[in-house]
């Protein structure tokens, strides 16, 4: 890959910031010939790989993981109506086998409960079958008609993360939801990246739910961007699909169910939430590299010091770091530029003055310099790199507070989304959604929210000015 090249454009320039840091840490290449898909370079999916090893570990609590095809026939998926209106301009289909035309037409999967839930319906018989919970991590691809941008609206959707659920019980499936909601947020804790739970209004729910709880999180341009929902879809999908069980009494119930998504929308907030002016900060639970050693090599004593980085590496991976030690003939200075850029939270020089002092130098990503004996070096890079972590958490979440501001009327709402998010009291009705949405350019994108940053309140419609509760208004990825 090109070497790095010249100064980044500054984060406060987000969107330059955004595309250009994407090739220069090595995260995606957007230049594949399809517009929409875009491609991984390996230390982007190093990223990836890390982010959803953890997403993983926290579903395999209690879901169990499989996979379904891809392919959808045009039967299956044309059965739920509303699913369909919300999909259909979306969908894109195989029509053809070599150079037979295919008698029934095939989808590639948006999302698959087209493809699951018939065969939910085969294996569902007994109210002993249930809770049913499994997941699984694949592409799927939607035709997306809005503006693209690799990791954040892609029409193929790499990393798509989808959990399907089956209850006996509307309740059961409402606590389900919880669940999910409580997962998403050990997730993106794990990545520190804040988030706000809110619930979407029903016109913005996912078509055939009852409704939609969203995760989002605010990225530096003060828009917000979706990182997760979770869907109640009660019995409709179950009368669609025929997912009957037979209760204790013997009588034939239809299912309650859930589904609950995540795609690399993940990473993307990362990369947003934590980059700075020299590129991508990663924290360490996710970053391919976490230790990088670079050996202060000078002149005749370049053979004890590479000597000794050596050994350090050795230490690091022995007790379990994912450490590089990066011995090529360059500046030390150049050598840093290039592991800043791409994220790696620690660094650890060992040079001459190092090895007869017997310490080494740790730099953190975010500036921290400390001195370590060489001794106690693993565990005081562990305690290192854990404050790294919380600091990482702290400073996302104070940007996050920072973006989001108390509106009293239109014309302030229409100030605060300019470049955050606005807090109003909505009245919950969709006209004076309509009429707050125009005067402020921006959507009310959730209700009931949930945010320790936030102060639910009643208060007057800033439409109407009956009877309101907060609302979160505003402009979106
Ligand atoms: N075009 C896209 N590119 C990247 N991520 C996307 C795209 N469309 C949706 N997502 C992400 O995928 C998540 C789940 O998508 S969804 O439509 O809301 N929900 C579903 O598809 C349900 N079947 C839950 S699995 C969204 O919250 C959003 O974060
Ligand atoms: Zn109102």
């Amino acid at each position: 890959m090109e070497e790095d090249t010249g100064a980044l454009p500054r984060k406060e320039n987000f969107s330059e910031w955004y595309n250009e840091i994407l090739w220069r840490a090595e995260i995606m290449d957007v230049r594949y010939p399809v517009k929409g898909l875009y491609v991984w370079y390996p230390h982007g999916f190093g990223i990836r790989k890390r982010a959803y090893g953890i997403l993983r570990d926290l579903m395999d609590r209690d879901h169990a993981e499989t996979m379904f095809p891809l392919l959808i026939p045009k039967t299956e998926f044309m059965k739920e109506a509303e699913h369909i209106k919300g999909f259909e301009d979306e969908v894109y289909w195989v029509t053809h086998g070599g150079r037979n035309e295919l008698d029934v037409p095939l989808a590639l999967r948006p999302t698959s409960e087209t493809a699951i839930y018939p065969m939910y319906s085969l294996w569902i018989r007994s109210h002993t079958d249930l809770p049913l919970k499994l997941y699984q991590v694949v592409n799927t691809f939607r035709y997306e008609t809005k503006h693209t941008r690799p990791l954040i609206r892609l029409r193929e959707i790499t990393s798509f993360k989808e959990a399907h659920t089956v209850h006996a019980t509307w309740e059961e499936a409402a606590a389900q939801v919880e669940v999910a909601l409580g997962l998403y947020r050990e997730f993106y804790d794990s990545l520190r990246v804040p988030v706000i739970v809110s619930r979407r209004p029903a016109w913005d729910k996912f078509p055939g739910a009852d409704y939609t709880i969203a995760v989002d999180t605010v990225m530096p341009d003060g828009k917000t961007l979706q990182i997760g929902t979770v869907h109640m879809l009660g019995d409709h999908f179950s009368r669609t699909y025929a997912i009957t069980y037979e209760d204790a009494n013997g009588e034939r119930q239809y299912a309650y169910q859930t589904c609950y998504g995540i795609s690399e929308r993940s990473i993307a907030a990362v990369i947003s939430v934590h980059g700075d002016d020299k590129g991508v900060v990663l924290p360490p639970e996710v970053a391919p590299i976490e230790v990088v050693i670079v050996p202060i090599i000078v002149g005749k004593r370049r053979d004890e010091v590479l000597a000794a980085a050596t050994v350090l590496e050795e230490e690091f991976r022995n007790a379990g770091f994912a450490v590089k030690l990066d011995a090529r003939e360059m500046r030390p200075g150049a050598k840093y530029y290039h592991w800043e850029m791409r994220g790696v939270p620690l660094r650890v020089e060992v040079g001459p003055r190092d090895i007869d002092a017997n310490t080494v130098v740790a730099v953190t990503r975010n500036g921290k310099k400390t001195t370590l004996d060489r001794r106690g070096v693993v565990e005081g890079v562990c305690s290192i790199l854990a404050q790294f972590g919380e600091e990482l958490s702290q400073t996302a979440r104070q940007a996050m507070a920072g973006r989001i501001t108390t509106a009293s009327n239109l014309e302030e709402a229409a100030e605060v989304v300019k470049n955050g998010v606005a807090v109003v009291h909505w009245c919950g009705s969709q006209e004076c959604a309509e009429k707050i949405e125009a005067a402020v350019d921006a959507s009310i994108i959730g209700s009931e929210i949930r945010s320790d940053l936030i102060a639910v309140s009643d208060g007057p419609c800033i439409a109407c000015g009956g009877n309101g509760t907060s609302a979160l208004v505003a402009r979106t990825y």
